[in-house]
């Protein structure tokens, strides 16, 4: 029995055995040959929202780690952003939306939201600067998040466009930080600052720098040393998986949902006036 254990931890332990660099201008990837831990920065000035293009290289770069057998992931925002981890989704994705291109984008999101809210290694989010709608999604995909203060701001905020939230974004923050307070948050597209966020457990540690928000991150990650990769994955698999499921047995029906309400004129309306109050 012992001998079967030692087998799995060794085999699904292994450190990546070179490190990779992948920069994909909007994303870059670095694995670090020593410790096996992935860092993935998001670089898309100005404010690093969410296109269809981001939305495919952050799947396709989670499902090249996910084959890496890597340790653990950082994910954060490129620093000369200074005050923006993720700006959230790409309104511009929703407004006046070319159908085909909707669909899959909707389509991409939902994938994208399983393959990084299910990753079999322990992930970190560095949240580095605001992070709304999408962005805070991202975030909480993540095991633990780490998120510099105290000027920033994080939240779901989705109704304050004109936008339903759907069930999965909203059962991610409940299992965060409970239904009621989710709940809340939600329908009132509620954001955070960092201290708030730390108070009512949406973000586990704050911190007052980026350097030492990034090694808290670390730290977490490393704390994972002596717990059987195959353990760890088996057990969050067992933790997130009705969430997940929900999401997997009525894609098409979620799809079809946001896909249909998202082109109504009254919708449409909401997210012109939201894109304009940005501009301004
Ligand atoms: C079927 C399954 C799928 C279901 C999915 C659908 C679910 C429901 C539908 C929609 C859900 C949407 C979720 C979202 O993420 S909506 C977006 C939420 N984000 C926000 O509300 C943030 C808006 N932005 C800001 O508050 C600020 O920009 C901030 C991030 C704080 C940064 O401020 P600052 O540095 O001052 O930058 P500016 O405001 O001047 O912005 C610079 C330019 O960037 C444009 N911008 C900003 N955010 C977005 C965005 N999310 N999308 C598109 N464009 C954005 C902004 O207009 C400025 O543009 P310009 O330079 O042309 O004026």
């Amino acid at each position: 029995m012992l001998k079967r254990y030692n087998i799995i931890l060794y085999s699904t332990n292994k450190i990546v055995n070179s490190c990779r660099y992948v920069s994909q201008s909007m994303l870059k990837s670095t694995v670090n040959e020593k410790t096996g831990i992935a860092t993935v920065i998001i670089n898309k000035p100005p404010v690093n929202c969410i296109s269809l293009e981001l939305l495919n290289k952050i799947n396709t770069e989670i499902n090249k780690l996910q084959k890496d057998n890597i340790r653990g992931m950082i994910l954060t925002s490129v620093r000369s952003l200074q005050k923006v981890f993720c700006g959230g989704l790409d309104i511009k994705e929703f407004y006046n939306p070319n159908p085909d291109r909707l669909a899959k984008y909707l389509t991409n999101l939902q994938d994208t939201w399983l393959s990084l809210y299910m990753t079999s290694f322990p992930t970190v989010s560095v949240i580095n600067g605001h992070s709304l709608g999408g962005g805070c999604l991202i975030a909480m995909c993540c095991d633990y998040r780490v998120m510099v203060g105290p000027d920033y701001t994080i939240g779901l905020n989705e109704t304050k466009l004109g936008v339903v939230p759907p069930k999965w974004f909203q059962d991610t923050m409940a299992a965060i930080i409970g239904h009621r307070k989710a709940e809340v948050s939600v329908i009132a597209g509620k954001t955070y600052t960092t201290d708030e966020a730390l108070q009512i457990g949406l973000v586990d540690e704050s911190s007052p720098d980026i350097d030492n928000a990034y090694k808290k991150g670390i730290q977490f990650l490393n704390s994972f040393e002596k717990i059987s990769p195959w353990a760890f994955k088996m057990t969050k698999n067992i933790s997130r998986q009705p969430i997940s499921q929900w999401l997997i047995d009525n894609k098409q029906k979620d799809l079809e949902f946001v896909f249909n309400y998202m082109q109504t004129p009254s919708v449409q309306k909401h997210l012109g006036l939201y894109l304009q109050s940005l501009k301004k």
